[in-house]
């Protein structure tokens, strides 16, 4: 009976992310007086886990998953939940999720609720608060279905450490290749990736040119964050089409979102809306990112950015 998790990892690592589904699914046991599995795939990396409250660890290792299929991650994980006899299947609403879990739900005959933000405020009936209309809105959903999945949106319910420890046992469960096949096509360097990124530093049209982004780089290094952009940027060749983030991008939900000469258009707002804290610079005052902003500069982004780089530099000299 226990609250099953799906921990994601990436070349062999578990995913910042992890921790926090992690931690979601000891929330949710805690409330359900149940103990927290977890299944991992192809990773050795596991003995963290125990410190955000999971008690085993059911490690899968198969070479037919090394590269993200959904319908074999989603028999996986299905054959986890049987063999645990879970009622709660808690994973990460990520890009990947939108193939995977559905897939899921369908194997185990599951209702599923993504962009989750919070532990369940009531577990008969299991009812979750969730982002909705592109997190315009919030509400408040009730599974009814004997076995529930939840997709937990990244940041939003942090990571909780305890004390404990995990036991971990290989498991082996059977994949069948029905030919349904979606490859996970990001990485291709060592960058933050936006969907782990805590922060994210975005550039728009305002940039004027591909040349311009060295300053946006810059900022994104001294900050650790990632890099993103709006849709034309990407659509002009400025900036690979993995940056473009939006309603037809990326989501981003990372703590800190930086918007640097992007006008606000309400699809680019639908998809970083999301984000703890929207910093926006920009040269025009009635640019309408403002209304969605945390923190606003009106500004000349060529003065703003670096300015703001030297300052941070200094900052951390002191550090
Ligand atoms: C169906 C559909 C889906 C879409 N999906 C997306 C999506 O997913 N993501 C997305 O981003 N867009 C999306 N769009 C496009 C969206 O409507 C906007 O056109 C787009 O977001 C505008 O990009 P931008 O803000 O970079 O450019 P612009 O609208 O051209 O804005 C540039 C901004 O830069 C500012 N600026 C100019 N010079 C400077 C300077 N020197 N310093 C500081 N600021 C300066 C300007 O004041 C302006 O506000 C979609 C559109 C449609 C119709």
């Amino acid at each position: 009976m226990s609250v099953l998790v799906y921990t994601e990892s990436e070349q062999g690592k578990l995913k910042k992310v992890a921790f926090e589904v992690a931690s979601y699914a000891k929330a949710v046991a805690d409330q359900l007086e149940t103990t927290v599995t977890a299944i991992t795939i192809n990773t050795d990396d596991t003995s963290a886990l125990e410190n955000y409250g999971v008690d085993k660890v059911l490690s899968v290792s198969n070479s037919e998953l090394n590269t993200f299929n959904a319908k074999g991650y989603a028999e996986a994980i299905q054959q986890a939940a049987e063999k645990e006899s879970s009622k709660v299947v808690v994973l990460s609403s990520s890009a990947n999720s939108k193939y995977l879990a559905p897939l899921l739900a369908v194997f185990l005959n599951a209702g599923y609720a993504s962009n989750v933000i919070a532990a369940p405020s009531n577990t008969a009936p299991f009812t979750v608060k969730r982002n909705a209309f592109t997190n315009k809105a919030f509400e408040d959903m009730a599974i009814s279905t004997d076995v529930k999945i939840v997709g937990v949106s990244s940041n939003a319910f942090g990571l909780v450490e305890t004390s404990g420890s995990a036991t971990t046992e290989a498991f082996s469960p059977s994949i069948t290749d029905l030919g349904i096949k979606v490859e996970s096509v990001d990485k291709a360097s060592d960058k933050v990736s936006i969907a782990d990124a805590d922060i994210v530093v975005s550039g728009g049209r305002g940039l004027k040119g591909p040349e311009n982004w060295g300053m946006i780089e810059e900022l994104a290094d001294v900050l650790g964050a990632a890099t993103a952009c709006s849709k034309p940027v990407s659509d002009l060749g400025w900036r690979p089409h993995g940056e473009h983030v939006g309603q037809t991008g990326k989501p981003v939900a990372s703590n800190l979102y930086i918007a640097i000469g992007i006008s606000g258009a309400i699809q680019h707002l639908a998809g970083v809306n999301a984000s703890k804290v929207k910093v926006v610079i920009n040269s025009d005052p009635e640019a309408p990112f403002f209304k969605a902003a945390d923190y606003g500069v009106v500004g000349d982004a060529f003065q703003v950015v670096p300015e703001l780089i030297e300052k941070l530099k200094a900052f951390k000299a002191q550090q």
